[in-house]
Protein backbone atom coordinates (compact mmCIF):
# COMPACT_ATOMS: atom_id res chain seq x y z
CA UNK A 1 0.00 0.00 0.00
CA UNK A 2 1.55 3.07 -0.92
CA UNK A 3 1.37 6.75 1.48
CA UNK A 4 1.37 9.90 0.48
CA UNK A 5 2.66 12.68 3.18
CA UNK A 6 -0.03 13.65 5.28
CA UNK A 7 -2.04 16.34 5.22
CA UNK A 8 -2.02 16.09 1.41
CA UNK A 9 -5.04 16.96 -0.40
CA UNK A 10 -6.51 13.19 -0.41
CA UNK A 11 -8.81 13.62 -3.83
CA UNK A 12 -5.35 14.49 -5.64
CA UNK A 13 -2.91 12.69 -4.42
CA UNK A 14 -4.97 9.40 -6.00
CA UNK A 15 -3.73 10.99 -9.42
CA UNK A 16 -0.25 11.28 -8.52
CA UNK A 17 0.84 8.67 -11.30
CA UNK A 18 -1.68 8.61 -12.94
CA UNK A 19 -1.29 11.64 -14.99
CA UNK A 20 -2.50 9.91 -18.23
CA UNK A 21 -5.41 9.02 -16.55
CA UNK A 22 -6.22 12.94 -15.29
CA UNK A 23 -8.09 14.52 -18.09
CA UNK A 24 -10.37 17.25 -16.41
CA UNK A 25 -13.75 16.86 -17.04
CA UNK A 26 -16.45 18.48 -19.34
CA UNK A 27 -18.50 20.32 -16.91
CA UNK A 28 -21.23 19.93 -19.09
CA UNK A 29 -20.69 16.87 -21.37
CA UNK A 30 -19.36 14.80 -18.08
CA UNK A 31 -16.24 13.22 -20.70
CA UNK A 32 -13.17 13.39 -20.24
CA UNK A 33 -11.79 12.57 -15.91
CA UNK A 34 -10.49 9.31 -15.02
CA UNK A 35 -11.35 5.85 -14.08
CA UNK A 36 -9.39 4.13 -11.42
CA UNK A 37 -6.73 1.31 -12.34
CA UNK A 38 -9.11 -1.32 -12.00
CA UNK A 39 -12.38 -0.27 -11.73
CA UNK A 40 -12.30 -0.30 -7.84
CA UNK A 41 -12.73 3.29 -7.68
CA UNK A 42 -14.56 5.97 -9.64
CA UNK A 43 -13.24 8.96 -9.47
CA UNK A 44 -12.93 12.22 -12.01
CA UNK A 45 -10.40 15.71 -11.64
CA UNK A 46 -13.37 17.78 -10.58
CA UNK A 47 -16.51 15.60 -10.61
CA UNK A 48 -18.57 12.21 -10.20
CA UNK A 49 -21.71 12.69 -11.65
CA UNK A 50 -24.69 10.03 -11.28
CA UNK A 51 -27.27 10.20 -13.24
CA UNK A 52 -30.59 8.36 -11.89
CA UNK A 53 -33.54 7.41 -13.74
CA UNK A 54 -36.75 9.17 -12.87
CA UNK A 55 -38.79 6.26 -14.52
CA UNK A 56 -36.84 3.59 -12.32
CA UNK A 57 -35.33 5.11 -9.82
CA UNK A 58 -32.31 3.29 -10.48
CA UNK A 59 -29.03 4.69 -11.60
CA UNK A 60 -28.39 4.49 -15.42
CA UNK A 61 -25.52 5.47 -15.05
CA UNK A 62 -22.27 6.65 -13.08
CA UNK A 63 -20.09 8.85 -15.15
CA UNK A 64 -16.66 7.63 -15.98
CA UNK A 65 -17.53 4.18 -14.60
CA UNK A 66 -20.01 3.44 -16.62
CA UNK A 67 -23.87 2.18 -16.09
CA UNK A 68 -24.93 0.75 -13.26
CA UNK A 69 -28.13 -0.56 -12.13
CA UNK A 70 -28.99 -3.61 -9.76
CA UNK A 71 -25.93 -4.56 -11.40
CA UNK A 72 -22.79 -2.52 -12.65
CA UNK A 73 -23.42 -3.43 -16.96
CA UNK A 74 -20.73 -1.39 -18.13
CA UNK A 75 -17.29 0.34 -17.08
CA UNK A 76 -16.68 2.87 -19.82
CA UNK A 77 -16.18 6.56 -19.87
CA UNK A 78 -19.17 7.59 -22.04
CA UNK A 79 -21.68 9.87 -19.89
CA UNK A 80 -25.36 8.46 -20.35
CA UNK A 81 -28.08 11.08 -21.87
CA UNK A 82 -31.53 11.43 -21.50
CA UNK A 83 -31.86 10.06 -24.92
CA UNK A 84 -29.66 7.58 -24.61
CA UNK A 85 -31.36 5.87 -21.20
CA UNK A 86 -35.09 7.07 -23.12
CA UNK A 87 -36.14 8.96 -20.08
CA UNK A 88 -35.79 11.83 -17.55
CA UNK A 89 -32.73 11.94 -15.45
CA UNK A 90 -31.40 13.19 -12.06
CA UNK A 91 -28.20 14.13 -11.53
CA UNK A 92 -26.53 13.70 -8.10
CA UNK A 93 -23.22 14.89 -8.18
CA UNK A 94 -20.07 14.44 -6.03
CA UNK A 95 -16.38 14.32 -5.84
CA UNK A 96 -15.33 10.67 -5.47
CA UNK A 97 -17.43 7.25 -6.33
CA UNK A 98 -16.42 4.31 -4.20
CA UNK A 99 -17.92 0.64 -4.36
CA UNK A 100 -19.95 -0.02 -1.28
CA UNK A 101 -17.72 -1.28 1.98
CA UNK A 102 -17.10 -4.45 2.72
CA UNK A 103 -17.40 -5.51 6.74
CA UNK A 104 -16.09 -8.87 6.97
CA UNK A 105 -16.06 -8.86 10.90
CA UNK A 106 -18.77 -6.64 12.99
CA UNK A 107 -20.92 -7.39 15.91
CA UNK A 108 -23.69 -5.03 14.48
CA UNK A 109 -24.42 -1.51 14.92
CA UNK A 110 -26.64 -2.05 17.90
CA UNK A 111 -28.72 1.31 18.75
CA UNK A 112 -30.90 1.70 21.93
CA UNK A 113 -34.42 -0.10 21.56
CA UNK A 114 -33.36 -2.53 19.09
CA UNK A 115 -35.29 -5.63 20.97
CA UNK A 116 -31.52 -7.52 22.27
CA UNK A 117 -31.52 -7.93 25.78
CA UNK A 118 -27.90 -8.41 25.32
CA UNK A 119 -25.67 -7.00 22.51
CA UNK A 120 -23.60 -10.45 22.22
CA UNK A 121 -26.92 -11.21 20.83
CA UNK A 122 -27.51 -8.78 18.46
CA UNK A 123 -27.29 -10.86 15.28
CA UNK A 124 -30.96 -12.22 16.26
CA UNK A 125 -32.45 -9.05 15.84
CA UNK A 126 -30.27 -8.16 12.40
CA UNK A 127 -32.25 -5.62 10.78
CA UNK A 128 -31.54 -2.37 12.71
CA UNK A 129 -28.35 -2.91 12.38
CA UNK A 130 -27.89 -3.87 8.60
CA UNK A 131 -29.86 -0.81 7.92
CA UNK A 132 -27.65 1.20 9.81
CA UNK A 133 -24.76 -0.25 8.30
CA UNK A 134 -25.83 0.40 4.90
CA UNK A 135 -26.94 3.94 5.83
CA UNK A 136 -22.96 4.33 6.97
CA UNK A 137 -21.40 3.12 3.71
CA UNK A 138 -21.09 -0.31 4.52
CA UNK A 139 -23.15 -2.01 2.16
CA UNK A 140 -21.60 -5.47 2.95
CA UNK A 141 -20.94 -7.69 5.80
CA UNK A 142 -19.69 -10.89 7.36
CA UNK A 143 -21.65 -10.72 10.91
CA UNK A 144 -19.71 -12.07 13.70
CA UNK A 145 -20.50 -14.77 16.62
CA UNK A 146 -19.08 -13.95 19.66
CA UNK A 147 -17.27 -17.98 21.22
CA UNK A 148 -20.96 -19.51 19.21
CA UNK A 149 -20.95 -21.94 21.22
CA UNK A 150 -21.44 -20.22 24.63
CA UNK A 151 -24.89 -19.04 24.31
CA UNK A 152 -25.73 -21.69 22.07
CA UNK A 153 -29.48 -20.73 21.51
CA UNK A 154 -28.50 -17.05 21.05
CA UNK A 155 -26.46 -18.72 18.38
CA UNK A 156 -28.57 -21.07 16.28
CA UNK A 157 -31.21 -18.08 16.84
CA UNK A 158 -28.94 -15.37 15.29
CA UNK A 159 -27.94 -17.72 12.46
CA UNK A 160 -31.50 -18.69 11.62
CA UNK A 161 -32.11 -14.59 11.58
CA UNK A 162 -29.05 -13.89 9.40
CA UNK A 163 -30.42 -16.61 7.01
CA UNK A 164 -33.36 -14.90 6.62
CA UNK A 165 -31.62 -11.47 6.24
CA UNK A 166 -29.55 -12.78 2.98
CA UNK A 167 -32.26 -14.12 2.27
CA UNK A 168 -34.76 -11.61 1.31
CA UNK A 169 -35.42 -7.51 0.82
CA UNK A 170 -33.28 -5.36 -0.88
CA UNK A 171 -30.21 -5.71 1.09
CA UNK A 172 -30.54 -9.39 0.44
CA UNK A 173 -26.78 -10.89 0.94
CA UNK A 174 -26.05 -13.97 0.04
CA UNK A 175 -24.68 -16.91 1.89
CA UNK A 176 -23.08 -18.00 -2.06
CA UNK A 177 -22.43 -17.15 -5.56
CA UNK A 178 -25.21 -18.25 -6.56
CA UNK A 179 -27.04 -15.10 -4.93
CA UNK A 180 -25.41 -13.02 -7.76
CA UNK A 181 -28.75 -13.74 -10.13
CA UNK A 182 -30.99 -13.84 -7.07
CA UNK A 183 -30.13 -10.70 -6.04
CA UNK A 184 -30.80 -9.07 -9.43
CA UNK A 185 -34.06 -10.73 -9.39
CA UNK A 186 -34.69 -9.60 -5.78
CA UNK A 187 -34.01 -6.32 -7.46
CA UNK A 188 -36.39 -6.35 -10.03
CA UNK A 189 -39.24 -7.79 -7.56
CA UNK A 190 -38.56 -4.32 -5.45
CA UNK A 191 -38.28 -1.95 -8.65
CA UNK A 192 -40.99 -3.76 -10.16
CA UNK A 193 -43.13 -2.53 -7.15
CA UNK A 194 -42.27 0.60 -4.99
CA UNK A 195 -39.57 1.79 -6.49
CA UNK A 196 -42.38 3.02 -9.42
CA UNK A 197 -43.19 5.17 -6.34
CA UNK A 198 -40.01 6.51 -6.33
CA UNK A 199 -39.85 7.34 -9.47
CA UNK A 200 -43.22 9.11 -9.09
CA UNK A 201 -41.97 11.17 -6.06
CA UNK A 202 -38.97 12.04 -8.36
CA UNK A 203 -40.72 13.21 -10.98
CA UNK A 204 -42.97 14.95 -9.15
CA UNK A 205 -39.55 17.27 -7.48
CA UNK A 206 -38.63 18.64 -10.53
CA UNK A 207 -35.84 16.44 -11.64
CA UNK A 208 -34.77 17.70 -14.76
CA UNK A 209 -34.02 21.13 -12.99
CA UNK A 210 -32.32 19.72 -10.43
CA UNK A 211 -30.22 18.06 -13.36
CA UNK A 212 -29.79 21.26 -15.02
CA UNK A 213 -28.67 22.88 -11.87
CA UNK A 214 -26.24 20.44 -10.91
CA UNK A 215 -24.98 20.18 -14.23
CA UNK A 216 -24.55 24.03 -14.22
CA UNK A 217 -22.78 23.90 -10.78
CA UNK A 218 -19.99 22.99 -9.07
CA UNK A 219 -18.74 20.93 -6.00
CA UNK A 220 -20.18 23.01 -4.02
CA UNK A 221 -23.54 22.64 -5.16
CA UNK A 222 -23.36 19.28 -4.55
CA UNK A 223 -25.88 19.62 -1.48
CA UNK A 224 -28.44 20.95 -4.12
CA UNK A 225 -28.07 17.66 -5.96
CA UNK A 226 -28.75 15.46 -2.76
CA UNK A 227 -31.60 17.26 -2.55
CA UNK A 228 -32.91 16.28 -5.54
CA UNK A 229 -31.22 12.86 -4.28
CA UNK A 230 -33.24 13.14 -1.19
CA UNK A 231 -36.76 12.97 -2.83
CA UNK A 232 -35.98 9.61 -4.13
CA UNK A 233 -34.37 8.51 -1.37
CA UNK A 234 -37.79 9.74 0.32
CA UNK A 235 -39.80 7.74 -1.45
CA UNK A 236 -37.53 4.47 -1.45
CA UNK A 237 -37.27 5.00 2.05
CA UNK A 238 -41.41 5.02 2.39
CA UNK A 239 -41.36 2.45 0.11
CA UNK A 240 -38.99 0.05 1.63
CA UNK A 241 -39.21 0.51 4.83
CA UNK A 242 -36.63 -0.54 7.09
CA UNK A 243 -35.51 -3.42 4.24
CA UNK A 244 -32.36 -1.55 2.66
CA UNK A 245 -29.87 -3.20 4.60
CA UNK A 246 -26.22 -4.14 4.15
CA UNK A 247 -26.00 -7.37 2.34
CA UNK A 248 -25.34 -10.89 4.45
CA UNK A 249 -22.04 -12.80 2.78
CA UNK A 250 -22.34 -15.39 5.22
CA UNK A 251 -21.24 -15.66 8.80
CA UNK A 252 -17.70 -14.78 10.77
CA UNK A 253 -18.07 -17.50 13.77
CA UNK A 254 -15.54 -15.86 16.62
CA UNK A 255 -14.23 -19.17 18.25
CA UNK A 256 -15.26 -21.84 19.43
CA UNK A 257 -11.89 -22.90 19.49
CA UNK A 258 -9.92 -19.83 21.42
CA UNK A 259 -7.32 -19.84 23.80
CA UNK A 260 -8.20 -15.77 25.00
CA UNK A 261 -11.46 -14.02 25.15
CA UNK A 262 -9.72 -10.73 25.20
CA UNK A 263 -11.66 -8.21 26.55
CA UNK A 264 -14.85 -10.57 27.49
CA UNK A 265 -15.80 -12.81 29.97
CA UNK A 266 -14.62 -16.13 29.05
CA UNK A 267 -16.51 -18.44 27.51
CA UNK A 268 -15.15 -21.29 29.82
CA UNK A 269 -16.32 -24.88 29.53
CA UNK A 270 -12.83 -26.00 27.24
CA UNK A 271 -14.44 -29.13 26.45
CA UNK A 272 -13.50 -28.53 22.94
CA UNK A 273 -9.92 -28.66 24.20
CA UNK A 274 -8.81 -32.58 22.34
CA UNK A 275 -12.11 -32.22 20.34
CA UNK A 276 -11.81 -29.35 18.03
CA UNK A 277 -12.83 -30.63 15.08
CA UNK A 278 -16.07 -31.81 16.57
CA UNK A 279 -16.14 -28.24 18.08
CA UNK A 280 -16.31 -26.75 14.55
CA UNK A 281 -18.28 -29.19 13.29
CA UNK A 282 -21.00 -28.17 15.61
CA UNK A 283 -21.04 -24.44 14.82
CA UNK A 284 -20.74 -25.32 10.73
CA UNK A 285 -23.64 -27.96 11.04
CA UNK A 286 -25.74 -25.32 12.59
CA UNK A 287 -25.28 -23.20 10.31
CA UNK A 288 -25.51 -25.21 7.52
CA UNK A 289 -29.26 -26.33 9.36
CA UNK A 290 -30.04 -22.43 9.15
CA UNK A 291 -29.10 -22.02 5.89
CA UNK A 292 -26.41 -19.42 5.85
CA UNK A 293 -22.50 -20.10 5.25
CA UNK A 294 -19.89 -19.54 7.85
CA UNK A 295 -17.24 -18.28 5.54
CA UNK A 296 -14.32 -17.30 7.64
CA UNK A 297 -13.86 -19.00 11.80
CA UNK A 298 -11.30 -18.03 14.18
CA UNK A 299 -9.30 -20.58 15.67
CA UNK A 300 -6.35 -20.69 18.06
CA UNK A 301 -3.43 -22.23 17.55
CA UNK A 302 -1.97 -23.10 20.56
CA UNK A 303 -5.46 -24.44 21.33
CA UNK A 304 -5.84 -26.39 17.97
CA UNK A 305 -2.05 -27.84 18.37
CA UNK A 306 -3.42 -29.71 20.73
CA UNK A 307 -5.22 -32.03 18.85
CA UNK A 308 -3.19 -31.64 15.56
CA UNK A 309 -4.94 -29.17 14.30
CA UNK A 310 -7.83 -30.82 13.37
CA UNK A 311 -10.35 -27.89 14.25
CA UNK A 312 -8.33 -26.25 11.02
CA UNK A 313 -8.32 -29.53 9.12
CA UNK A 314 -12.29 -29.90 9.31
CA UNK A 315 -13.10 -25.67 8.23
CA UNK A 316 -10.47 -26.45 5.26
CA UNK A 317 -12.59 -29.82 3.97
CA UNK A 318 -15.44 -27.27 4.59
CA UNK A 319 -14.55 -24.69 2.67
CA UNK A 320 -13.80 -22.28 5.93
CA UNK A 321 -11.40 -19.95 5.96
CA UNK A 322 -8.97 -20.40 9.18
CA UNK A 323 -8.62 -16.87 11.05
CA UNK A 324 -6.03 -17.87 13.55
CA UNK A 325 -6.42 -15.23 16.52
CA UNK A 326 -7.99 -14.81 20.13
CA UNK A 327 -4.51 -16.43 21.26
CA UNK A 328 -1.88 -14.99 23.62
CA UNK A 329 0.00 -17.55 23.75
CA UNK A 330 0.33 -19.02 20.45
CA UNK A 331 4.22 -20.15 20.21
CA UNK A 332 5.77 -19.70 16.49
CA UNK A 333 6.57 -22.91 15.69
CA UNK A 334 2.21 -23.27 16.67
CA UNK A 335 1.71 -20.45 14.23
CA UNK A 336 3.71 -22.33 11.58
CA UNK A 337 1.97 -25.34 11.82
CA UNK A 338 -1.74 -23.70 11.70
CA UNK A 339 -0.46 -22.47 8.64
CA UNK A 340 0.84 -25.59 7.12
CA UNK A 341 -1.99 -27.76 8.36
CA UNK A 342 -4.48 -25.22 6.57
CA UNK A 343 -1.93 -25.39 2.85
CA UNK A 344 -2.74 -25.36 0.35
CA UNK A 345 -5.49 -23.64 1.76
CA UNK A 346 -5.22 -19.61 3.06
CA UNK A 347 -5.08 -18.79 6.69
CA UNK A 348 -6.75 -15.40 7.67
CA UNK A 349 -5.56 -13.91 11.01
CA UNK A 350 -8.20 -12.32 13.15
CA UNK A 351 -8.48 -8.77 14.55
CA UNK A 352 -4.65 -8.48 14.17
CA UNK A 353 -2.42 -7.37 17.70
CA UNK A 354 -5.69 -7.37 19.62
CA UNK A 355 -5.71 -10.55 21.64
CA UNK A 356 -2.32 -11.33 20.23
CA UNK A 357 1.00 -10.64 21.07
CA UNK A 358 3.85 -9.37 19.26
CA UNK A 359 7.35 -10.03 20.55
CA UNK A 360 10.76 -9.52 19.12
CA UNK A 361 12.75 -12.44 20.09
CA UNK A 362 9.19 -14.99 20.42
CA UNK A 363 7.30 -14.14 17.62
CA UNK A 364 3.87 -14.80 17.46
CA UNK A 365 0.50 -14.23 15.66
CA UNK A 366 1.33 -9.98 15.80
CA UNK A 367 4.89 -11.09 13.95
CA UNK A 368 3.44 -12.52 11.19
CA UNK A 369 0.63 -9.77 10.90
CA UNK A 370 3.68 -7.36 9.82
CA UNK A 371 5.25 -9.50 7.49
CA UNK A 372 5.13 -9.06 3.82
CA UNK A 373 5.45 -11.94 2.59
CA UNK A 374 6.85 -16.00 4.07
CA UNK A 375 10.35 -16.63 3.79
CA UNK A 376 11.36 -19.70 1.23
CA UNK A 377 11.78 -22.20 3.26
CA UNK A 378 7.83 -21.85 3.87
CA UNK A 379 7.22 -21.47 0.20
CA UNK A 380 4.69 -24.49 0.62
CA UNK A 381 2.34 -22.10 3.01
CA UNK A 382 0.14 -19.37 1.41
CA UNK A 383 0.59 -16.13 2.95
CA UNK A 384 -2.24 -15.30 5.13
CA UNK A 385 -4.45 -12.53 4.62
CA UNK A 386 -5.09 -10.41 7.62
CA UNK A 387 -7.82 -8.02 9.29
CA UNK A 388 -7.42 -4.91 11.70
CA UNK A 389 -9.51 -2.70 13.35
CA UNK A 390 -9.70 0.68 12.06
CA UNK A 391 -11.15 2.83 14.42
CA UNK A 392 -7.63 4.44 15.36
CA UNK A 393 -8.33 3.08 18.93
CA UNK A 394 -7.72 -0.48 18.70
CA UNK A 395 -4.73 0.23 16.82
CA UNK A 396 -2.89 3.42 17.19
CA UNK A 397 -2.98 4.92 14.22
CA UNK A 398 0.94 4.45 13.75
CA UNK A 399 0.25 0.92 13.97
CA UNK A 400 -2.55 1.35 11.59
CA UNK A 401 -0.14 3.00 8.95
CA UNK A 402 2.45 0.31 9.63
CA UNK A 403 0.27 -2.72 8.54
CA UNK A 404 -1.09 -0.19 5.30
CA UNK A 405 2.37 0.51 3.71
CA UNK A 406 4.23 -3.30 5.04
CA UNK A 407 1.04 -5.40 3.87
CA UNK A 408 -0.13 -5.36 0.24
CA UNK A 409 -3.72 -4.05 0.33
CA UNK A 410 -4.37 -7.47 -1.12
CA UNK A 411 -3.52 -9.07 1.73
CA UNK A 412 -5.16 -6.59 4.27
CA UNK A 413 -8.64 -5.92 5.26
CA UNK A 414 -10.00 -3.38 7.70
CA UNK A 415 -12.86 -3.95 9.74
CA UNK A 416 -14.94 -2.00 12.26
CA UNK A 417 -15.33 -4.61 14.68
CA UNK A 418 -18.43 -2.77 15.99
CA UNK A 419 -20.84 -3.40 18.43
CA UNK A 420 -23.24 -0.38 18.96
CA UNK A 421 -23.89 2.63 17.00
CA UNK A 422 -21.89 6.09 17.84
CA UNK A 423 -25.22 7.43 19.07
CA UNK A 424 -26.29 4.71 21.61
CA UNK A 425 -26.83 5.98 25.03
CA UNK A 426 -26.22 4.60 28.36
CA UNK A 427 -25.40 0.86 29.50
CA UNK A 428 -25.69 -1.95 27.10
CA UNK A 429 -25.40 -5.73 28.43
CA UNK A 430 -22.38 -7.53 26.90
CA UNK A 431 -22.04 -11.54 27.77
CA UNK A 432 -23.86 -10.68 30.79
CA UNK A 433 -21.56 -7.34 31.52
CA UNK A 434 -22.15 -4.14 31.52
CA UNK A 435 -20.95 -1.98 28.47
CA UNK A 436 -20.88 1.15 27.29
CA UNK A 437 -19.56 4.18 24.72
CA UNK A 438 -16.56 5.26 26.54
CA UNK A 439 -12.61 6.72 25.77
CA UNK A 440 -9.21 5.37 26.83
CA UNK A 441 -6.89 7.12 28.03
CA UNK A 442 -5.02 9.52 25.16
CA UNK A 443 -7.05 8.73 22.58
CA UNK A 444 -10.11 11.14 21.45
CA UNK A 445 -11.49 8.05 19.17
CA UNK A 446 -14.40 6.75 21.27
CA UNK A 447 -14.90 3.09 21.85
CA UNK A 448 -17.41 0.24 23.55
CA UNK A 449 -15.79 -0.38 26.92
CA UNK A 450 -16.55 -2.60 29.92
CA UNK A 451 -18.62 -0.09 32.68
CA UNK A 452 -16.36 -1.52 35.48
CA UNK A 453 -17.85 1.00 37.93
CA UNK A 454 -13.85 1.65 39.50
CA UNK A 455 -12.89 5.22 37.87
CA UNK A 456 -9.53 3.99 38.84
CA UNK A 457 -9.18 1.03 36.99
CA UNK A 458 -8.21 1.02 33.04
CA UNK A 459 -10.90 1.00 30.75
CA UNK A 460 -10.74 -2.19 28.89
CA UNK A 461 -12.21 -2.41 25.21
CA UNK A 462 -14.88 -4.72 23.96
CA UNK A 463 -15.32 -3.41 20.64
CA UNK A 464 -15.94 -0.54 18.47
CA UNK A 465 -18.90 2.26 17.66
CA UNK A 466 -17.38 2.92 14.64
CA UNK A 467 -17.87 2.08 10.38
CA UNK A 468 -15.48 1.43 8.07
CA UNK A 469 -16.07 4.61 6.19
CA UNK A 470 -14.03 5.83 9.20
CA UNK A 471 -11.69 4.42 8.73
CA UNK A 472 -11.43 4.99 5.01
CA UNK A 473 -11.05 9.41 6.32
CA UNK A 474 -8.45 8.01 9.19
CA UNK A 475 -6.29 5.95 6.43
CA UNK A 476 -7.03 8.97 3.75
CA UNK A 477 -7.00 11.99 5.57
CA UNK A 478 -4.47 11.73 8.51
CA UNK A 479 -2.39 8.55 7.43
CA UNK A 480 -1.79 9.75 4.12
CA UNK A 481 -2.78 6.11 2.72
CA UNK A 482 -3.77 6.77 -1.06
CA UNK A 483 -7.48 6.39 -1.32
CA UNK A 484 -7.28 3.87 -4.29
CA UNK A 485 -5.51 1.41 -1.91
CA UNK A 486 -7.95 2.77 1.08
CA UNK A 487 -10.49 1.34 -0.58
CA UNK A 488 -9.41 -1.88 -1.87
CA UNK A 489 -8.66 -2.68 1.90
CA UNK A 490 -12.07 -2.16 3.03
CA UNK A 491 -14.01 -3.21 0.10
CA UNK A 492 -12.49 -5.72 -2.49
CA UNK A 493 -10.04 -7.47 -0.51
CA UNK A 494 -12.78 -8.35 2.29
CA UNK A 495 -15.00 -9.06 -0.24
CA UNK A 496 -12.29 -11.59 -1.83
CA UNK A 497 -11.12 -12.88 1.22
CA UNK A 498 -14.61 -14.35 1.60
CA UNK A 499 -15.64 -15.06 -2.23
CA UNK A 500 -17.68 -12.42 -2.66
CA UNK A 501 -16.21 -10.78 -5.89
CA UNK A 502 -19.78 -9.49 -6.96
CA UNK A 503 -19.08 -6.65 -4.26
CA UNK A 504 -16.80 -4.37 -3.05
CA UNK A 505 -15.67 -3.35 -6.44
CA UNK A 506 -17.08 -1.06 -9.28
CA UNK A 507 -17.04 -3.46 -11.87
CA UNK A 508 -19.02 -5.09 -14.68
CA UNK A 509 -20.76 -7.29 -13.70
CA UNK A 510 -20.55 -6.47 -9.91
CA UNK A 511 -23.84 -5.08 -7.68
CA UNK A 512 -24.34 -1.68 -8.20
CA UNK A 513 -23.98 -0.88 -5.04
CA UNK A 514 -21.89 2.70 -4.65
CA UNK A 515 -20.99 5.18 -1.80
CA UNK A 516 -20.98 9.06 -3.61
CA UNK A 517 -18.52 11.72 -1.31
CA UNK A 518 -17.73 14.65 -0.99
CA UNK A 519 -13.97 16.13 -1.23
CA UNK A 520 -13.61 15.60 2.26
CA UNK A 521 -14.98 11.70 2.04
CA UNK A 522 -18.06 12.76 3.49
CA UNK A 523 -21.00 10.67 2.08
CA UNK A 524 -23.45 12.30 0.42
CA UNK A 525 -25.49 9.50 -0.64
CA UNK A 526 -25.35 5.28 -0.63
CA UNK A 527 -26.75 3.71 -3.76
CA UNK A 528 -27.18 -0.59 -2.95
CA UNK A 529 -28.53 -2.08 -6.28
CA UNK A 530 -28.96 0.98 -8.48
CA UNK A 531 -30.72 2.58 -5.29
CA UNK A 532 -29.97 4.85 -3.13
CA UNK A 533 -30.29 4.13 0.32
CA UNK A 534 -32.88 6.03 3.32
CA UNK A 535 -30.32 8.14 4.89
CA UNK A 536 -31.76 7.18 8.32
CA UNK A 537 -31.70 3.52 7.58
C1 LIG B 1 -15.03 -9.66 20.37
C2 LIG B 1 -13.61 -9.38 20.65
O1 LIG B 1 -12.79 -10.24 20.58
N1 LIG B 1 -13.26 -8.16 20.97
C3 LIG B 1 -11.89 -7.78 21.31
C4 LIG B 1 -11.85 -7.48 22.78
O2 LIG B 1 -12.11 -8.65 23.49
C5 LIG B 1 -10.47 -6.94 23.17
O3 LIG B 1 -10.47 -6.58 24.52
C6 LIG B 1 -10.14 -5.73 22.32
C7 LIG B 1 -8.77 -5.14 22.63
O4 LIG B 1 -7.82 -6.14 22.62
P1 LIG B 1 -6.34 -5.86 23.18
O5 LIG B 1 -6.49 -5.39 24.58
O6 LIG B 1 -5.63 -7.16 23.08
O7 LIG B 1 -5.74 -4.82 22.29
O8 LIG B 1 -10.18 -6.11 20.97
C8 LIG B 1 -11.47 -6.57 20.51
O9 LIG B 1 -12.42 -5.57 20.63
Amino acid sequence: MSASAPGTRHVRHHFADADADNAPVDDETGEGGSRSHDGTLCETDKACIVTISSTSGRIVQIDSAGSASAVIAAVSAAKATAAASGCSLSVLRAAVAIPGLVDMHTHGLTGDGDGCADVVEAWAVPEPSLARLAAAGTTSVVPSLTFPTHRWDATCAALCALARAAGEGRGAGEASKAGVGDLAEAGDSVRAGDLAEAGDSVRAGDLAEAGDSVRAGDLAEAGDSVRAGDSVRAGIGKAERSWMGARVLGVHAEGPVVADAGGLPDPGKRAWARESAAAVERVLDAAEEAGIAVKVMTIAPSADAVSGYAGIAAMVKRGVVPALGHDRSAQWDQVIGALEAAAPSRCHLTHVFNVQTFHHRLPSLGNLALMRSLPPSLAHVPMPTAEAVGDGLHLHPTVMHALATIRPPTSLAWISDSILTPSAVGDHAYCGRRVAIGSVPGCSTPAVVLASGDTDAAPVIAGSCSALLDTVRLLVNELGIALDDAVRTCATTPADIVGADHVGRLAVGAMGDVLLLDADLALIAVIMGGVLVPASG
